[in-house]
């Protein structure tokens, strides 16, 4: 069983058809990236898997069950939304200890101190959250969203509006709740280099449409679209020429000294290298090249964009 499921997702607002046929699973213990331009509908998902919203056609299980008819199940999920869901009137420690109230926590003077220590607020546990910068109140609402231990947290743009540090804070501490705590993390996210770096799996949303759903190493390493990168010794004017009608490269593009060849065949960056010795280019260095998360996301968000 995954910790997420979505089977044939389809939801419109006023007509408009915003999820069209969505699919994808989430495995347990996994940090999942949800990626997608503004508007794509990925807070329509969360929302619709957290039961907050009915889903048009489809079915959608989180822990294999559906929260909008099992309240039991919702106490192994957590949410943080943008807003925090926190009160900026009471202290830090207060806060926490109002949502272990709701939440049943057992312990709770205990998971307080613990998740205060984690989020590196212990010092500032008694002091009203209004006094607290944005990135300390987004940390201290991903503390709150899994006060509880869920099996599952859903986290929407936890780092927008964060300055670089305080992102890579907040983007450590995922990596720790997911280590230490075990939890599966659904992360909405719109920074691509902290999904590339944090996130084992993501599926791009564009267009209504699934565009992409696979692992980030498959999306971004050679082994689904090798390519390469050749340094020339001087000038690459006139390399594209010489290779971009061989058959075994798709796409060729030079920028100053490096040329850059998507390869249809893995096998083939020798030829492409006799290719260019022949027609007089001298080569200083071939590497096997990935592509970024964020080219990739492009590519596909720019595809569904000359579809619609
Ligand atoms: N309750 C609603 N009624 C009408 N339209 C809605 C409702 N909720 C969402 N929408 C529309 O659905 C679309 C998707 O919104 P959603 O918030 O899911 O996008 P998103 O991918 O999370 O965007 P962002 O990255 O900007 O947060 C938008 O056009 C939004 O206006």
């Amino acid at each position: 069983m995954n910790a997420v499921e979505v089977r044939g997702l389809s939801r419109s607002f006023d007509g408009r058809d915003i999820l069209r046929d969505v699919s994808f699973t989430v495995g347990h213990g996994e940090i999942f990236g949800y990626l997608g331009p503004n508007g794509a509908g990925k807070t329509t998902t969360i929302r619709i898997l957290l039961g907050l919203l009915a889903p048009g056609t489809g079915e959608v299980r989180v822990l294999g069950r559906d929260l909008a008819a099992d309240d039991e199940a919702r106490a192994h999920v957590g949410v943080l939304f943008e807003n925090n869901g926190l009160s900026d009137r009471m202290s830090a420690a207060g806060n926490l200890a109002y949502y272990a109230g709701l939440y049943g926590v057992e312990d709770p003077a205990e998971r307080i101190d613990e998740l205060l220590a984690l989020v590196d607020l212990a010092d500032r546990r008694d002091d009203p959250v209004g006094t607290f910068s944005t990135g300390m109140k987004r940390k201290l609402g991903i503390a709150r969203a899994i006060l509880h231990r869920p099996e599952v947290v859903f986290l929407d743009e936890p780092s927008s509006g964060l300055d670089p540090g305080a992102q890579r804070m907040v983007r450590d501490l995922i990596i720790e709740l997911s280590r230490r705590e075990e939890m599966t993390v659904f992360l909405n996210s719109h920074h691509l280099d902290e999904v590339q770096r944090i996130c084992s799996t993501v599926a791009i949303l564009a267009g209504g449409r699934i565009r992409a759903f696979d692992s980030v190493e498959n999306l971004t390493t050679a082994s689904g679209r090798p390519s390469v990168t050749v340094t020339l010794a001087g000038a690459g004017e006139g390399a594209c020429e010489v290779v971009g009608n061989l058959p075994y490269v798709t796409e060729c593009d030079v920028d100053g000294d490096a040329l850059h060849c998507t390869l249809a065949d893995p096998t083939a960056t020798p030829d492409l290298i006799t290719a260019l010795v022949g027609a007089g280019f001298r080569i200083e260095e071939v590497r096997r090249s990935s592509r970024s998360l964020e080219e990739i996301y492009l590519e596909h968000v720019g595809r569904a964009e000359d579809e619609a």
